[in-house]
């Protein structure tokens, strides 16, 4: 191989720094396949820095730029603040830069700016780049759902598979041991064509991703014979770390599913936790949760979802444990039913500008079941829509859970 992969994260948020610091680890320690250095997309704006020594006398007491902190302390001040980056992660405040002559792009964005990100890199990038997505969220436009691996394919015209698992950032930012899921299922012709930017070569890729309410197929750039196979070998020393355990599927589609609706089921455990109403009503809530998520797939995803990614990946179960115990949408919403206001409030005022995704994927999921006419077969996700606009209370809940108890795949 003659050619090294150039890695980029778009994206620099909790998690975005969190993947950035791992890539760059790995990308360190394998310069033989990777360019040391890895870009990361920051959504450039001014930050205070904390009133610690060292910091102070790299950056001022003055507000600073995000990118100029990350490059000079090697910290994320705002969003992942304690955490040393290690020095070959550069931030970069400008998108189409970034991507330019990427051949990795790892998505990383709360996935409420991943459509006008999208436009902005669309046409900057390399036409045989390869993605993972890291988002955890469903677009629903015109009455369809899609996930944002599917997005990115179809936006850009790459092969774009999707990471998810139980990855709270500040532990795994800590090196904590955890496991994530990568579903992974690219072209197998990716390397047969030697001259990889020729537009005769373009591979079609079939149903082997797609929605039930998405386009079936699409036309892919092969990869340039000269540049070592992105398979799961090759994502495995990406991502992998001691601390951070990989797993390669193939269902792609599962992976991102089940980070995008247990978002859900850990809002509904906050708002139980939230009443005091203790351990067994939120294992029931989880219960109910999980089986919703699995027929969501079902429904939508009949080709690719494999139900057994919700119950034996950490991108299914697993990450349901960990967000309805200590996620960022399990404590706002134990937040706002303690305090008496709404999730969004307590977003605001708690979250020090980090974004939660579980309060626009529930009413993006409601909106879409209800074109559906299939609300009725998704009682807890209706519940946390209605309770989240205040449509209903959470004395409605034991009645649910009763009815729930007799609910079957
Ligand atoms: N934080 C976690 O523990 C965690 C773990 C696993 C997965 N995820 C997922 O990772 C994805 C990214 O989340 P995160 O935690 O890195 O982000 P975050 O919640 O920390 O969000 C803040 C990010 O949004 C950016 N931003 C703000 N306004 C913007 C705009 N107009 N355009 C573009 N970007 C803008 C900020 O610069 C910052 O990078 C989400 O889908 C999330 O569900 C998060
Ligand atoms: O903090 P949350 O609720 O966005 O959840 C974080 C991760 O998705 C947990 O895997």
């Amino acid at each position: 191989m003659t050619q090294k992969h150039k890695v980029v994260v778009i994206g620099s948020g909790n998690w975005g720094s969190t993947i950035g610091k791992i890539l760059a680890e790995n990308t360190r320690e394998h310069t033989d396949m990777f360019e040391e250095d890895v870009s990361m997309w920051v959504f450039e704006e001014d930050v205070d820095v904390p009133d610690d020594g060292t910091l102070r006398d790299q950056l001022g007491d003055k507000p600073v730029k995000l990118t100029h902190a990350i490059n000079t302390a090697h910290q994320n001040i705002k969003y992942l603040p304690g955490i040393k980056l290690p020095d070959n992660l550069v931030a970069n405040p400008d998108l189409q830069d970034t991507v330019r002559g990427a051949t990795i792009l790892v998505f990383n964005l709360p996935h409420q700016f991943m459509s006008k990100t999208l436009e902005q890199i669309k046409g900057h990038h390399l036409p045989y780049a390869r993605a993972i997505s890291c988002v955890k969220g469903v677009d629903i436009s015109e009455g369809t759902v899609k996930l944002y691996s599917e997005l990115i394919m179809e936006k850009l015209g790459i092969y774009c598979g999707s990471l998810s698992g139980a990855n709270i950032a500040s532990e795994v930012a800590a090196e904590y041991l955890c496991e994530t899921t990568i579903g992974y299922d690219g072209p197998p012709m990716d390397y047969k064509e030697p001259d990889g930017s020729s537009r005769d070569n373009l591979i079609k890729v079939d149903k082997q991703h797609q929605s039930k309410s998405s386009p079936s197929q699409l036309s892919l750039h092969p990869v340039p014979q000269n540049y070592p196979h992105v398979d799961s070998a090759l994502l495995e020393k990406l991502f992998g770390r001691p601390y951070f355990s990989v797993r390669v599927v193939r269902d792609v589609s599962g992976v991102a599913l089940g980070g995008a609706l247990k978002n859900i089921v850990a809002l509904a455990a906050g708002f139980v936790a939230g009443k005091g109403w203790g351990e067994n009503t939120k294992a029931a809530v989880i219960r109910i949760g999980i089986l919703e998520m699995v027929r969501f797939g079902c429904l939508w995803f009949p080709q690719s979802v494999d139900e057994r990614t919700f119950t034996k990946e950490s991108a299914g179960i697993a990450d349901v444990i960990a967000s309805t115990s200590a996620g960022r949408n399990f404590h706002s919403a134990c937040h706002a039913v303690e305090q008496g206001v709404t999730v969004d409030e307590i977003e605001k005022k708690e979250l020090g500008g980090q974004k939660l995704q579980g309060t626009s994927t529930t009413r993006a999921v409601y909106e879409f079941l209800d074109k559906q006419g299939q609300l009725e077969k998704f009682p807890l996700f209706m519940f946390v829509h209605d309770i989240l606009g205040e449509r209903t209370t959470m004395d409605a809940l034991p009645g649910l859970l009763i009815k729930g108890s007799k609910v079957m795949v």
